[in-house]
C-alpha cells in the first residue's frame, strides 16, 4: 500500500505580470484538485471579476502592516506600489497535513522562501516574447497604459532572477505549460527523499 506523503511539497511559481500565471494555474488546478493554491493578501484594489478570498484577500495598508508586525507572513514584498504576502499559518497547516501548496509570488518573495524553505520547487514562467507579453497585458484590459508600462519594465528586472529557479516553462500554449508543470511535480514527488517510507528493510 502506498502511504500518504508525510509533508506536502511547496511549489513556487513566478513570472512577469501578464505572462499567464493565473490562467495556467487554473488549468493546472482543474487537473490536480489535490493541490492547495495559496490565496495571498494584498493591498491592491480588486480588478473587475476578482473575488475577496478567492483571487486574493484584499486588505488595507494598515491591516497588512499590522500583519507584518505580528509576524503573520511566510514572506511579503512590495510590487509596483502595493504589498503582497503569503500567510504563514495556512501554508504550515496544509504542508503539515501532507498537502502540496502552490504559491504565485514575485521574485523578491520567492528569494525569501528559498532561504526559509530550501526544499521548495521553484518554477519561472516566461512568455514566447516581450512583444507577446505586452499584447497579453493589453488584451487583459485590467490596467491602464502607465501601469502596463511599469509592469513591462519590472519584467525585464525579474528576468535577471531566472537562473535562481529550478525550472523554466514557456507559456506559449496554456495546456502545454500546465502539462509541463504537472510533469515537474510528478518528477519532484519521485525524489528518493520523499519515498524512503516505501522502501522495505531500511
Ligand atoms: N511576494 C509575493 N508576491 C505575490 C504574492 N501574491 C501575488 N504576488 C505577485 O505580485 C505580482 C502582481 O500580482 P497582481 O497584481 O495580481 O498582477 P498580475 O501578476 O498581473 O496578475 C505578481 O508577480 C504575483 O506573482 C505574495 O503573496 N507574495
Ligand atoms: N498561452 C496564452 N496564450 C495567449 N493568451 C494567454 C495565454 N495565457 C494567458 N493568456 C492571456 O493573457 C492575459 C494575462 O493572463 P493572466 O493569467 O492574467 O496573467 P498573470 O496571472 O501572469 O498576470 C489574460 O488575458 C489571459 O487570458
Amino acid at each position: 500500500m502506498i502511504r500518504k506523503k508525510q509533508r506536502g511539497q511547496l511549489i513556487v511559481l513566478s513570472g512577469p505580470s501578464g505572462v499567464g500565471k493565473s490562467t495556467v494555474i487554473s488549468e493546472l488546478l482543474s487537473e490536480r484538485s489535490d493541490i492547495y493554491f495559496s490565496v495571498s493578501f494584498t493591498t491592491r484594489k480588486p480588478r473587475v471579476g476578482e473575488e475577496d478570498g478567492v483571487n486574493y484577500c484584499f486588505v488595507s495598508k494598515e491591516t497588512f502592516e499590522g500583519m507584518i508586525g505580528r509576524g503573520e507572513f511566510l514572506e511579503y514584498a512590495q510590487y509596483v506600489d502595493n504589498y503582497y504576502g503569503t500567510s504563514l499559518r495556512v501554508i504550515e497547516e496544509k504542508l503539515a497535513a501532507g498537502i502540496d501548496v502552490l504559491l504565485d509570488i514575485e521574485v523578491q518573495g520567492a528569494a525569501k522562501v528559498r532561504d526559509k524553505c530550501p526544499d521548495a520547487v521553484f518554477i519561472f514562467i516566461i512568455p514566447p516574447s516581450f512583444e507577446e507579453l505586452s499584447r497579453r497585458l493589453h488584451s487583459r484590459n485590467t490596467d491602464d497604459e502607465s501601469v502596463i508600462e511599469g509592469r513591462l519594465r519590472k519584467a525585464r528586472e525579474e528576468y535577471k532572477e531566472i537562473s535562481h529557479y529550478d525550472y523554466l516553462v514557456v507559456n506559449d500554449k496554456v495546456s502545454d505549460a500546465a502539462a509541463e508543470i504537472m510533469s515537474i511535480l510528478v518528477a519532484e514527488g519521485c525524489r528518493t527523499k520523499y519515498r524512503m517510507n516505501l522502501v522495505e528493510g531500511v
